[in-house]
C-alpha cells in the first residue's frame, strides 16, 4: 500500500469556500501573459495547427520537423535537475500551474478553468481544439473523462478534503462537440470516513452531455521533497 498523506493545500480551498464571500473562487492558475505560461500556449498553438495541417499541404514538413526539433533541444539544454523541478512542482500551496488539465504551464492542459462556488460546488469550462477529437467532430470520451475526473478531484478540494480516485463511472448520454465552450458543474455529495462520494455532469449549451459519480479515498502520495 503506498503512503498517503493530507494536502494543506486542500484545506485552504475548504477554507477559501468557508470565508463565504458569496462569490465564485478562482481555483485554478491564471495564465501570466508571458514567461513559461506564453511558451505552453505557443506550444498548444502549434499542436492545433499541426493537427490541421493535414499531408496534403505544400508547407515544407521535413524543415518544420528540423526546425522544432532544434528548439526542443535549446530548452533540454536548459532544462534544472529533474528532481529539484518535482520538488518545485509540488511544493506550492497555490493552484497547480504543471498539471494536465488546469496547468497553463502545461502544453497538453486545454487548460480547463475552474471556480469555487458559494453552494459548495465547482464550475470548470474551456473549448476543445481538434487536437482532443475521438468521433469526428467532437471529443475523445477519454478527454471528457479527464476532465471530469479532475473537475470532481476539485470539488473534493473545494468541500475541505481531497484524495484519490479509486472509482469513476460515467454515462456519455450526448457526444461532446469541439469548439465550442463545455461546461462541468461537480460536488462533493457526502463523506463517510474516507470514502468520498462527488458528482458531476459536463455540459454543452446547457445540454448533459456526460456525467460522472466516483469515489475518491481521502489522502494523496506525499510531495516529493529535496532529500
Ligand atoms: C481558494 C483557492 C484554492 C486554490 C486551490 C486549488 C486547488 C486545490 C483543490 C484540489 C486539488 C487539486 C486537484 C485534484 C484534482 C484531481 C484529482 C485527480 C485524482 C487522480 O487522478 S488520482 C489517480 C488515479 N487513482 C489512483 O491511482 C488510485 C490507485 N489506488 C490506490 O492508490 C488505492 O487503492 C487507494 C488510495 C484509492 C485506496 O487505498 P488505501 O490503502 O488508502 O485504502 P483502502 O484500500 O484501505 O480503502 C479504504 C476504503 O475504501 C474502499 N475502497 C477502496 N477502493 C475502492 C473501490 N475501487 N471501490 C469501492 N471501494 C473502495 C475500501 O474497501 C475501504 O473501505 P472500508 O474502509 O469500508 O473497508
Amino acid at each position: 500500500m503506498a503512503e498517503t498523506v493530507e494536502y494543506e493545500v486542500v484545506t485552504q480551498a475548504g477554507a477559501g469556500r468557508d470565508a463565504g464571500s458569496g462569490e465564485p473562487v478562482l481555483m485554478s492558475a491564471r495564465a501570466s501573459e508571458g514567461g513559461l505560461d506564453a511558451a505552453a500556449a505557443a506550444a498548444r498553438r502549434l499542436v492545433d495547427a499541426l493537427v490541421r495541417l493535414g499531408d496534403s499541404t505544400d508547407y515544407d514538413t521535413d524543415a518544420l520537423a528540423t526546425r522544432i526539433n532544434a528548439i526542443a533541444a535549446e530548452v533540454e539544454d536548459a532544462l534544472p535537475d529533474e528532481a529539484a523541478r518535482l520538488v518545485e512542482m509540488w511544493q506550492q500551496e497555490g493552484p497547480n500551474r504543471h498539471d494536465l488539465v488546469t496547468g497553463p504551464q502545461n502544453p497538453i492542459a486545454p487548460p480547463l478553468v475552474v471556480h469555487g462556488q458559494p453552494d459548495g460546488s465547482v464550475e470548470a469550462s474551456t473549448t476543445l481544439p481538434i487536437a482532443y477529437q475521438g468521433q469526428p467532430r467532437m471529443a475523445h470520451g477519454g478527454i471528457s473523462a479527464l476532465l471530469l475526473d479532475h473537475t470532481l478531484g476539485m470539488a473534493n478540494g473545494w468541500a475541505g478534503r481531497g484524495g484519490m480516485t479509486a472509482r469513476l463511472t460515467l454515462n456519455f448520454k450526448r457526444p461532446v462537440p469541439l469548439g465550442e465552450p463545455i461546461t462541468i458543474r461537480a460536488k462533493q455529495e457526502s463523506v463517510d470516513g474516507r470514502k468520498l462520494y462527488t458528482q458531476g455532469v459536463l455540459s454543452v449549451d446547457g445540454e448533459p452531455c456526460v456525467t460522472a459519480e466516483a469515489l475518491f479515498i481521502a489522502g494523496h502520495l506525499p510531495r516529493p521533497t529535496a532529500d
